[in-house]
């Protein structure tokens, strides 16, 4: 399997060396030159297996130029009982008949980014050991809150390997910040930024592609990977869950044979609904998937008019994990859309970079619109479904899942579609302590967020994620913070070249 460039700029390459440079050198994104299919059957035995059989049936298809062996050790390594506390790895809890909690958040940072993050360490690093290079593998990563500590944690103390992560400033919730600020590890480094998540994306993105830039750490012995969605090593991992909640949801014939699902997905970056996609190519039968989005609706435009417009307000919400307008994973998306088509991938993202707009052709649009569709939650709708849904139903969700259960029903309120829908619960609502007890209980006036935490487990009684106990006693270990214009400047300081 060879994987080549969205933008046709790069020879294909294979899977460790999509994972080790992480990004396409030239600008553009790896994605798999075709998307392997399981037959019906396969998929339908998939429900006599344990979480980590289906991982490696899913990552055998695409990472061919790894081992049985490999992938067994990388699987085992990732997904064991010391790293996610259910053994069920990612549990579905049932709301109603036809609506299913999909729990991504019980790896050791609480968000789903762990269930890709715990193996992309050890891909990574048998994809150096593959590779000719002796060079230090330095990871810049990008996050407005979850992917920096998934990052950190699963590369703290990887021999061979630095991570340096940069957030926005008053952009991530105050878990989100004291678990990034507390990483242990001599490998580690975290910088807050003035800006947003964008532009802390778009500087990452910049260093990638500036070859001088690369000339000059290679010649100091380092070479650039990434822990973000636009590394292919991330998004492979996220397909193995659609998977084995399928198989879930036929064992416990809640569905049939080949009943299609919906899939509702929170999302900022595009990668865990682009995963989703990516399983339906394999052959998961999925009727709709729900895009679902904050007020910084940016994708949901782009589903409903086939428009995508950067050149809006950035706003910061209480989830703010979603604050995000430059979304990366699209790119792979409308390459997989357009029949790989190149040329136009290369004419809307200069026409993005150039006036932070570009518009697809009518085809790509219906296409999309076919498959795809794009709902979005305000903030105050965001705090009233959370309040709703533990009425309800005795759950607590966290804001993200909020706005993915929230979009579902506005899309259910106008299609009246009563498809089984799981909707992706991307993070432990104890992340983001502060707005969900505001949801439950109106204005919290405490400022200390570990106090927040422990009243959130008074009225919910949700027992608080092992991963963020005992936080506040954790000391702080990393201070650096710069401006957005400084970002390379820090990079070269943090290297020390
Ligand atoms: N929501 C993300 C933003 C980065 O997304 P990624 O999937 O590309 O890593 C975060 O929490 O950092």
């Amino acid at each position: 399997m060879k994987y080549i460039s969205t933008r046709g700029n790069y020879e294909g390459v294979s899977a460790a060396e999509a994972i080790r440079l992480g990004m396409v050198p030239e600008g553009g994104l790896f994605v798999p030159e075709t998307v392997p299919a399981f037959s019906r059957d396969e998929i339908y035995q998939m429900n006599e297996l344990k979480y980590q059989e289906i991982a490696y049936q899913i990552l055998e298809k695409f990472l061919t130029d790894y081992s049985q062996e490999e992938l067994k050790e990388v699987i085992d390594a990732a997904y064991n009982e010391n790293s996610f506390v259910d053994q069920d790895i990612a549990p579905v809890v049932k709301l109603d008949d036809n609506l299913y909690i999909l729990e991504l958040w019980h790896g050791p940072t609480a968000a789903f980014k762990d269930m890709a993050l715990q193996i992309l360490p050890h891909l990574l690093v048998k994809a150096i050991n593959k590779s000719d290079s002796d060079k230090e593998v330095v990871i810049l990563v990008a996050t407005s809150g979850d992917t920096g500590k998934a990052a950190l944690e699963g590369f703290k103390d990887v021999d061979g390997i630095k991570i340096i992560v940069f957030y926005p400033d008053d952009g991530v919730s105050k878990v989100q910040e004291a678990q990034m600020l507390t990483t242990e590890g001599d490998n580690t480094t975290v910088v807050s930024v003035k800006g947003n998540f964008d532009d802390c994306q778009s500087a990452v993105k910049e260093i990638f592609a500036d070859k001088e830039f690369n000339n000059l750490i290679n010649h100091n012995n380092y070479q650039f990977s990434s822990a973000n969605s636009i590394n292919w090593g991330r998004l492979v991992p996220q397909i193995i869950y659609y998977f084995s909640t399928y198989a879930y949801l036929l064992r416990d014939e809640r569905i049939s044979k080949g009943e299609k699902i919906n899939i509702s997905v929170p999302t900022g970056n595009f990668g865990n609904i682009l995963a989703a996609y990516y399983a339906s190519q394999m052959g998961l039968a999925v009727n709709k998937f729900i895009c679902a989005s904050n007020t910084n609706k940016v994708l949901t435009d782009f589903l409903n008019t086939g428009i995508y417009d950067i050149n809006r307000d950035f706003h910061k919400t209480i989830s703010p994990s979603m604050d995000i307008l430059i979304s990366s994973n699209l790119e792979r998306f409308l390459f997989e859309m357009t029949g790989h088509d190149t040329d136009k991938i290369n004419q809307w993202y200069k026409d993005l970079k150039e006036t932070g707009k570009f518009e697809v052709d009518e085809a790509t649009r219906k296409k999309i619109q076919g498959l795809f569709v794009g709902e979005w939650t305000t903030e105050e709708e965001t705090k009233d479904i959370i309040t709703e849904v533990f009425k309800e139903y005795d759950y607590t969700l966290d804001t993200h899942t909020a706005v993915g259960v929230d979009s579902y029903q506005k899309y259910v309120a106008e299609t009246r579609d009563n498809t089984i829908t799981i909707i992706d619960s991307t993070a432990n609502p104890y992340k983001f302590s502060k707005s969900v007890l505001e949801a439950l209980e109106g204005d919290v006036a405490e400022e200390n967020e570990f106090k927040i935490l422990k009243k959130l487990n008074e009225v919910t009684g949700l027992e608080i994620h092992r991963g963020l106990r005992g936080l506040e006693e954790k000391e702080i270990r990393h201070n650096r913070n710069c401006n957005t214009t400084a970002i390379k400047a820090e990079v070269k300081d943090i290297l020390g070249i």
